[in-house]
């Protein structure tokens, strides 16, 4: 089996001192999609960005690649894309200016293939108009298209899956098992039942890792 991307450590968080989670271990290998489940309130999204390193409260170890996350930080901002669970778009700019800003700081894309990945996530016709006058699902496909041009190894992906109908959550299965399949990790947060084979869950709210 290929050395874990990531690896969490007797991770424990705590909100507003209600212990979400305690001796929470897993690792996160190459050719995998990972769900984290659990009710509403148990702790999904805190996970998901302490992973990403967007929050700070919490306690254990962190290895990225092996080494302590906070050693490697570079390395491991520029080899994982996390999309967090509101859409994260700008009402007045339009798909194309979107995605362009979603993908800043990488290296820049060409418009035809910021296009390209619009067409690809059902938005071809809207690409130009502001985002304001779109949907909810067609707001949440602008930033599903960011996916399309990743080539980051590691997917960290909160409820990407909201407000999208079911050929488009179909679509979107298909490419984070597509991702694994081309040695990607992906781990996702979502209340849809989601079933790849193979897939790792981490349970929340009732404690473990299968
Ligand atoms: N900004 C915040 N400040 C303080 N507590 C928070 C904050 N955001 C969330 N919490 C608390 O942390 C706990 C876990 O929230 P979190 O959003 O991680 O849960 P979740 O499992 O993702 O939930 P859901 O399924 O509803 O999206 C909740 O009890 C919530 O009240």
């Amino acid at each position: 089996m290929s050395e874990p991307l990531l690896q969490a450590v007797d991770l424990q968080c705590e909100r507003d001192e209600r212990l979400l989670f305690r001796d929470l271990s897993f690792s996160i290998v190459p050719g995998t999609v990972t769900r984290v489940e659990g009710p509403n309130g148990s702790g999904k999204t805190t996970l998901l960005r302490i992973l990403a390193g967007l929050n700070d409260a919490w306690s254990g170890q962190i290895l990225w690649c092996g080494a302590p996350r906070s050693a490697s930080r570079e390395a491991f901002l520029r080899n994982t894309l996390y999309l967090g669970h509101r859409p994260g778009i700008k009402a007045l700019l339009t798909p194309v200016e979107n995605l362009r800003a979603l993908t800043a700081g990488r290296r820049p894309l060409p418009e035809k293939v910021l296009r390209q990945a619009l067409a690809g996530t059902g938005l071809a016709g809207f690409e130009d108009v502001p985002c304001r006058t779109l949907s909810a699902g067609q707001q949440r496909r602008v930033a599903l298209a960011r996916l399309l041009v990743a080539d980051e190894p590691l997917w960290l992906l909160d409820e990407v899956f909201t407000a999208i109908d079911v050929e488009g959550v179909s679509a979107i299965e298909s490419l984070l098992q597509q991702r694994a399949a081309e040695g990607g990790a992906v781990v996702v947060t979502t209340h849809h039942e989601l079933q790849l084979p193979g897939m790792q869950r981490i349970t929340l709210g009732e404690g473990g890792v299968s």
